[in-house]
């Protein structure tokens, strides 16, 4: 390790990768930081086991409904520990792959943790590196609610991280994570009880959407119960007691607490206090990623962005173009599409709450006819003056579909106009496209 270099990135995740390829292949120099893994959050303990996981709970889920209707004999039974062995070799093969990628590009790796300790300046296992560009690409942890015993929840990582599927399970928050890890786990077997503060589940997500996936999960078997929060959780025999804020208890073998994630930023020691932060904690930036600190850059989770791998990779990429004097841009967060992988998956594009409607319909998917559970489907699309500008799916397929509506509300199309395009007859993409 040298002493000075053009830009050092403290987190080889998503964000710091990406970053650091760029920079690097740009001909600056490059010290890229990593206390733990390669990869990060995404390929290690997030994105990458949870789909896995998904992949796997919506065959079986799939399968259980045609069991309903007697198409199949049996519904199938999942082999834990086949699963999670070939989960572990697809995660170690995906990090070689990150670690790789690093090592070509000509930025150098350094194990160990970072600290910022004054403007330009940052100390990685007691020795002193200075750099024109100090980029914080520190990620998110998850958070643990103020109650006696939450210390005994598992959290995602944990989850993803399980080798043997628990008989009940009481995932608490009913965001993105909760809702994944209780759709996942209770499509493999697992009897599961949702508790969140909130009136329904995916807040971040249009309400017909969002209550469409909670009308699913249900449907599933999962007990959703809402406007409600955990006040005590207890070791139990086999498990763990749990009262809530109705007085109601439960009993089960393993709780998750899935109450939100915050940016990591305690290596900023008492710099932090100077920082202006946005929204969740973290680090507003401007259109170039500078914070509030001069020298001090921030991308990915630890950034007022989108904590999602997609906006985590472009925005590396962004800011390495940037710092070479390229003229790039951080995209649009309206044209970033996202799913919940719950079964069917909720997926929206543009920000639908923050539009008006345009056009919707709650329909009932052909499958249904041989599916019993079957789930049920919603479309929307929205935005202003006809224009389409956001766009919602709940169905099968709809995490791919929501990819390709947001290339569509990038030039915006008149309602009428979308059916100049035709979709393919029978699927769930037809009746959005008008
Ligand atoms: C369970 C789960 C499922 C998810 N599923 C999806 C999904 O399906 N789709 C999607 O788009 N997003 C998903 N996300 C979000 C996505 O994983 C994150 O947005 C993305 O990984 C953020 O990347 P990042 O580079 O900002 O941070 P990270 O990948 O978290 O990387 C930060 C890195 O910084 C390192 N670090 C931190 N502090 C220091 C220090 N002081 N010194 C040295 N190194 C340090 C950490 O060890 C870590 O490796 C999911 C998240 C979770 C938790
Ligand atoms: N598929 C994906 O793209 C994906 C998957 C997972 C995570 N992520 C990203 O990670 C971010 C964090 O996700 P998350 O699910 O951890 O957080 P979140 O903030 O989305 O959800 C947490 C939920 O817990 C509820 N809650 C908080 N405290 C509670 C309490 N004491 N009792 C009951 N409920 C409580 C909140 O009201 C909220 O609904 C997401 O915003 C998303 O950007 C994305």
């Amino acid at each position: 390790m040298k002493s000075s270099y053009d830009i050092v990135v403290i987190g080889a995740g998503s964000a710091g990768v990406a970053l650091s390829r760029t920079a690097a292949a740009r001909g600056l120099s490059v010290l890229t930081v990593e206390r733990a893994q390669v990869g990060g959050t995404c390929v290690n303990r997030g994105c990458v086991p949870k789909k896995l996981m998904w992949t796997v709970a919506d065959a079986v889920s799939a399968a259980r409904g045609l069991a309903g209707t007697g198409v199949l004999t049996q519904p199938p039974q999942v082999e834990m520990a086949r699963l999670c062995a070939l989960r572990a070799e697809k995660i170690e093969s995906l990090r070689d792959i990150y670690e790789r990628r690093l090592d070509g590009c000509g930025a150098e790796l350094r194990r160990g943790e970072a600290r910022v300790i004054e403007p330009g300046v940052v100390e990685v296992e007691g020795q002193r590196v200075e750099a024109a560009h100090i980029v914080l690409a520190t990620g998110g942890h998850p958070v643990l609610p103020d109650i006696p015993g939450a210390e005994l929840a598992d959290v995602s990582h944990d989850v993803l991280q399980w080798t043997a599927l628990p008989a009940s399970i009481l995932v608490v928050g009913g965001g993105y994570i909760g809702c994944e890890l209780a759709a996942i786990h209770a499509a493999l077997g697992a009897q599961v009880t949702v508790v969140t503060d909130t009136d329904r589940v995916l807040t971040e997500f249009s309400a017909p959407a969002a209550k469409t996936g909670q009308t699913n999960m249900e449907a599933q078997g999962i007990d959703v119960r809402t406007g409600l929060k955990p006040v005590r959780i207890e070791a139990a025999t086999g498990g763990y007691r749990v009262t809530l804020t109705d007085g109601a208890v439960l009993t089960v073998e393993k709780v998750v607490m899935a109450v939100g994630r915050k940016p990591t930023l305690d290596l900023l020691g008492e710099m932090k206090e100077g920082a202006t932060l946005g929204k969740n904690d973290a680090l507003a930036v401007n259109d170039r990623f500078e914070t509030s600190i001069p020298g001090l850059y921030a991308i990915g989770d630890c950034a007022d962005r989108l904590p999602l791998t997609p906006v985590a990779v472009s925005d590396g990429e962004c800011m390495g173009k940037q710092l070479a004097g390229e003229d790039a841009q951080p995209i649009d967060l309206a044209h970033v599409a996202t799913s919940a992988f719950v079964i069917p998956p909720v997926a929206e594009v543009g920000f639908p709450p923050k539009r008006e409607t345009i056009a919707e319909d709650s329909v009932s998917p052909l499958s249904a006819a041989v599916r019993d559970p079957a789930p049920q489907d919603y479309w929307a699309v929205a935005g202003a003056e006809g224009r389409v500008e956001a766009v919602s799916l709940v169905g099968d397929g709809a995490h791919e579909a929501i990819g390709w509506a947001a290339q569509c509300v990038l030039s915006r199309p008149p309602r009428d106009g979308m059916s100049r395009a035709l979709a393919v007859h029978p699927s769930m993409s037809e009746e959005p496209m008008g």
